[in-house]
């Protein structure tokens, strides 16, 4: 993180080692012989190089050979005609598990596993809590949105579509803008994140692995549109949170290094002691009386509003819904989502320092605290499970990613601007020519990125300083009516303007001036993210109250379709009782983002430094949080789609009857949301 947040050494001990090195040699303060004199923890791949290239490639074919299998049966057997609307919209019509289940896929970045942790092994017990709580709430209060957009833009493709039906071209173009650096940075974050990664755990060359990792997602993105990608990530998904579990016991339960919560606890005061963390409350790693952790929550939850506002997969992921099952997907899928970043940094992230690793301040800002933590614990079987659940974790948020810029392109591009009346094997042709170029591109990017010294630490906080400004003005193009176009665009822009300003000026000012360092400060980066996100929204408001718009939404509803689509067209009862359902899922919205961000924080704060009780409580709770979301995610769409799988394992003989003459095929079933 920043020089900040550098560890101090708590001159009440001294802590000798006997290497020639003394000065270099990292953490290591239980004298484990294994890391004597270590000057950083990755001297080795652990795993061979060619575990890397069979994860990598023979993972993404597999992948993309079911993929295609799927979509196959799809198409020849139970004669699915993939036309524009089902290849970008999966129909408008699936079901709530799979929503959600698809939502913490999405949503799971090689960040969420890597970052949190790191903010674990700098800041001790808060930065899980932080990190998950401020990454949750933003998809629990996208909820709403994917409501009103089955209300207000029904037949709706993109978010963009809806920004140009309200305010026309110019605020179109500059929203195309936000978009598209959205998803560049997201995609680079992915890409960038596990191709470190694969390189500290495999030796494989960062680059070889950047350019690799968009290929085998390329494949199955190409083959089966946005439908494709649901089914890889229910299973993705899957993988990730029973790897996830497979670390908690590890460290809880059955290592023979940790193996319990009073270990953990003991181990965590006593590196508290001898290498405190500066701004924690008595240097210990264990009190949410963090000022770094703080920072870093603040940033988080800024910058998290702009990946999920701005970033099309979040939109296309609600259109893609059956009109009830939007809304409970994403607060489902929100709540499962939080035990990731919070029970795998709690685990990994805190047996990092539990076990002192030699890891460097670089080592864990690249990302590399939890491979480093399941190597130590579980030597190469960790590693390689590290291994596979990054894998799963960029290969699904990059289907998305890819999918998402695709119908950018496809809608907002060539559609709106070269060929209103293009046909819909021209859209498919296109998002099939935009899925190869944006993965390959996305390849550049990561390489670009990893050969300028901007690792993952870096994106991931300052992400916000530029996609924030969009954040308000997006999420009122659906939700107030009397929001302007005019006020919309110029806060946009005066936000961005004034974001990187105070980013940029505040970061020179520190000694060495205007310096990756410098910008990556805590406050530098706190600064930076609050101004483009508050002044985006004040600008935008004013401008608005004084100068309204009055949409009444019927631009937005009248939004063409290409085919037509049965589900774009959403009953009387449906809409009346989604805007009954409305004001009840705005206030669980707030209240979950109050209960998260500000009540739970706040109760610990009476805990002071945890004792030994409270800390088994929180980890009791991160187990609790991260079973309750792996069974969830994995019974849920299976028991949703049981028609279906019965008639897909009968060849067809049972389960019709369920179904009103065979109007839905199984593999419908899977997907399909009651009607
Ligand atoms: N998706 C995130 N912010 O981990």
């Amino acid at each position: 993180m920043s020089r900040a947040a550098e560890p101090f050494v708590s001159p009440s001990v001294f802590f000798f080692n006997s290497c020639e090195n003394a000065q270099a040699v990292v953490n290591n303060f239980f004298n484990e012989s294994k890391y004597e004199c270590y000057t950083h923890f990755f001297r080795s791949p652990p795993l061979s190089i060619a575990i890397g290239y069979a994860v990598v490639l023979a993972f993404g074919l597999a992948f993309g050979a079911a993929t295609v299998a799927l979509v196959f049966i799809d198409q020849y057997i139970f004669r699915r005609a993939m036309n524009s609307e089902y290849f970008n919209t999966a129909g408008r019509s699936v079901r709530t598990g799979l929503t959600a289940s698809v939502v913490v896929s999405q949503w799971t970045w090689a960040a969420t596993l890597l970052q949190s942790s790191n903010v674990a092994y700098q800041f001790g017990i808060s930065g899980p809590l932080w990190y998950a709580a401020g990454a949750t709430v933003q998809v629990v209060l996208f909820s709403t949105m994917a409501v009103l957009v089955k209300l207000r833009a029904p037949t709706a493709h993109t978010f963009l579509e809806i920004i140009r039906a309200r305010w026309g071209r110019v605020a179109h173009l500059t929203f195309l803008g936000f978009a598209l650096i959205t998803n560049i940075i997201v995609t680079s974050m992915l890409v960038l994140g596990g191709s470190v990664t694969v390189q500290a755990l495999t030796g494989m060359n960062v680059d070889v692995a950047s350019f690799l990792i968009p290929l085998g997602v390329i494949l199955y993105t190409f083959a089966g549109g946005l439908k494709a990608t649901f089914v890889a990530s229910y299973f993705n998904t899957g993988v990730i949170l029973v790897a996830l579990v497979v670390f908690m016991f590890k460290v809880y339960v059955t290592s023979e290094d940790l193996g319990s919560p009073d270990k953990v606890y003991h181990n965590l005061q006593q590196v508290s002691l001898i290498r405190g963390v500066e701004g924690n409350r008595d240097g210990s790693y264990l009190t949410m009386f963090s000022r770094n952790g703080f920072f870093f929550g603040v940033v988080n939850l800024v910058g998290n509003f702009g990946t999920v506002f701005i970033d099309q997969s979040y939109w296309q992921s609600a259109i893609a819904a059956s009109p009830t099952a939007s809304w409970k997907g994403y607060l489902l899928g929100g709540l499962c989502w939080f035990a990731i970043p919070f029970s795998l940094a709690s685990s990994l992230g805190l047996a990092a320092v539990a076990r002192s690793l030699p890891i460097t301040i670089e080592e864990a800002n690249q990302g590399l605290v939890p491979p480093a933590a399941a190597f130590d614990l579980m030597g190469r079987n960790g590693a390689s499970l590290v291994l596979v659940m990054l894998f799963m974790a960029v290969t699904s948020s990059g289907a998305s990613e890819q999918i998402a810029v695709s119908s950018l392109i496809s809608y907002d591009v060539y559609r709106t601007y070269f060929n209103p009346n293009c046909s819909g094997q021209q859209v498919i042709f296109l998002s099939r020519i935009v899925i190869v170029s944006y993965g390959l591109l996305t390849g550049g990017f990561s390489i670009a990125l990893h050969h300028i010294h901007v690792n993952l630490n870096f994106l991931y906080l300052a992400m916000g300083v530029f996609i924030g400004p969009a954040v308000v003005p997006v999420a009122y193009s659906i939700s107030w009516g009397r929001c302007s176009g005019k006020g919309a665009v110029f806060g946009s822009l005066f936000g961005l303007v004034c974001g990187l300003s105070v980013w940029l000026s505040y970061g020179a000012s520190f000694p060495g001036g205007l310096s990756v360092e410098n910008l990556q400060e805590d406050e530098v980066m706190l600064a930076g993210n609050l101004s483009s996100i508050l002044s985006s929204a004040l600008v935008c408001t004013i401008i608005s109250i004084f100068r309204p718009d009055d949409c009444d939404w019927s631009t937005t509803k009248a939004i063409p379709l290409i085919e037509d689509d049965p589900n774009a067209h959403i009953a009387f009862e449906t809409e009346e009782a989604l805007e009954q359902a409305l004001k009840r899922i705005g206030i669980a919205g707030v209240l979950i983002t109050g209960v998260l961000v500000v009540l739970w924080p706040a109760f610990t704060l009476p805990a002071k430094v945890f004792s030994k009780h409270y800390f088994r409580f929180w980890v009791a709770l991160s187990f609790i949080w991260g079973i309750a979301s792996c069974v969830l995610m994995i019974v849920l769409p299976l028991i949703e789609s049981r028609h279906g799988i019965l008639i897909l394992l009968s060849g067809g003989r049972y389960g019709l009857g369920a179904k009103a003459e065979g109007e839905e095929t199984a593999l419908e079933d899977f997907v399909v949301e009651d009607r």
